[in-house]
């Protein structure tokens, strides 16, 4: 079939299993349909692929157009759902050299990302890397007052205005952010920045949709409105209350059976190495929405064949409590094939003529085969191909999956409390005024 489609015959449940789950895909449904479900201000994403901004969109394209004659680099700084979803886009549609590949012959610039660390060494690395190129930055931050970000950002801006003068550094910074809130907006509104906005009803790990991640991804070279019909295909075909007829609501829900019976783990698995990104982006994606009163399934990653080398052993034969979701691209955008050997000394003659991505695909089917055997579930998602069109609608699948089967786990999917310990401590410990007591309770247990 010539769709994205989900395969759950390998997900060791039973049909009925299924079926006895329509009620609460039903509920789920209504939850996020209607707009009554715990963090319903949220869910704007739903119909975003439809309601976006079309003047801003416009502006997005000229502002990718602006970066891409006047700039070799842009350096996208933001972190956690103001990063992802564009790297994980760009990665998965970009040639895998792509930084090394001259401009000429590459449809948009390099893109590079900062602000999603505090690793001195990688942003010496990159400002060493950019010093004598042309670039432009752009900054994305919805609460505009995120750490990483905010610093990265300093520097960038810094060395910008030392390079091109205020004036000149002007035209080449874009800022993304809130609409009237945060630091960034107040910023944007003193210095007349170019900025665009994160709509309020999309929270960071839902935005890549929105100019979050159109801007860098457009810059990159890639063709955004194809990526939007995607997504609005997506929109259409994932909206039946039906699990028998809903492949998205199929998944968010054997994702639940799964976990109701000891499945504590679920890895994200893929065949190309280029997905690399994307299961970052789906990793935040899941886990902030459902590890939270004490529930979730921990989302983790492998890339075959590449982990059959190194987690293959804890999958295959490890404790008991994992599936895995795998993304199968059924025709690879490229190929190369196998030589013929006349010495034959590594023994492989027996495949010479196949192609990688027929080694490649019984390298699939036989670690699925495998894993089932040794009782771990595999769901398979499969695209016809690689392209910015069924990206969008695998964007979509899995936003919509995650809303549906964090309501059918009881949690709030939009919101992210938990993230918030971290940085309390950390602000304490770097004395950020105001944490002054929690400072010293720190040090106090630091010591011991
Ligand atoms: O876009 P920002 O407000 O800078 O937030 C960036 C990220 O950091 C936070 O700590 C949240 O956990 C993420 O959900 C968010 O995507």
């Amino acid at each position: 079939m010539n769709n994205l489609t989900f395969n759950y015959s390998h997900a060791l449940i039973q049909e009925h299993e299924l079926e006895e789950m329509q009620a609460q895909i039903q509920a789920a449904h209504n939850l996020l349909h209607q707009k009554i479900g715990a963090g319903s201000d949220f869910t704007g994403w739903v119909e975003y692929p439809h309601t976006y901004d079309k003047e801003e969109y416009i502006r997005v394209q000229k502002a990718a157009e602006k970066i891409k004659k006047d700039s070799e680099v842009l350096v996208v700084i933001g972190i956690g759902g103001s990063y992802l979803g564009a790297r994980a886009v760009i990665e998965s549609l970009s040639h895998s050299f792509s930084h090394l590949i001259p401009q000429k012959n590459r449809q948009g610039v390099s893109v590079f990302f900062a602000g999603n660390n505090i690793s001195g060494s990688y942003l010496k690395d990159l400002l060493d890397l950019i010093q004598e190129k042309d670039f432009s930055i752009n900054v994305i931050s919805k609460s505009g007052t995120t750490t990483e970000p905010a610093i990265a950002f300093r520097i960038f801006k810094d060395l910008l205005e030392k390079k091109y003068g205020k004036e000149g550094a002007k035209e080449r910074i874009y800022v993304t952010t809130d609409k009237e809130k945060g630091a960034l907006r107040k910023l944007c509104e003193k210095e007349g920045y170019e900025s665009f906005v994160i709509p309020n009803g999309l929270g960071g790990r839902y935005s890549v949709l929105s100019a979050v991640g159109l801007l860098p991804i457009a810059a990159a070279g890639i063709d955004t409105d194809k990526l939007l019909d995607g997504a609005r295909d997506a929109v259409k075909e994932y909206q039946d209350a039906d699990v028998k007829k809903n492949p998205c609501y199929q998944y968010a829900a054997i994702r639940n059976i799964l976990n109701r019976k000891g499945k504590e783990l679920e890895i994200f698995v893929s065949y190309e190495p280029c997905f690399n990104y994307f299961a970052e982006w789906w990793k935040q994606l899941f886990g902030e929405s459902e590890g939270k009163d004490g529930k979730g399934i921990f989302p983790a990653s492998a890339s075959f064949s590449t982990d059959l080398h190194s987690l293959g052993q804890i999958i295959q034969d490890g404790k008991n409590n994992k599936f895995e979701t795998v993304v199968w691209v059924k025709e690879p955008n490229k190929d190369v094939e196998i030589i013929h050997d006349k010495e034959n000394s590594d023994g492989l003659n027996f495949i010479s003529g196949k192609t990688l991505n027929y080694v490649n695909k019984m390298a699939f089917q036989g670690t699925l085969l495998a894993h089932v055997d040794g009782n771990v579930p595999n769901l398979i998602i499969e695209i016809p191909k690689l392209d910015e069109y069924y990206m969008g609608k695998m964007i979509y699948f899995f936003e919509k999956a995650c809303g549906i089967s964090g309501y059918i786990l009881g949690v709030n999917p939009f919101n992210q409390p938990g993230v918030e310990a971290y940085k309390k401590n950390m602000y304490a410990l770097l004395g950020k005024p105001g944490f002054e007591e929690l400072q010293s309770q720190l040090k106090e247990r630091i010591k011991k």
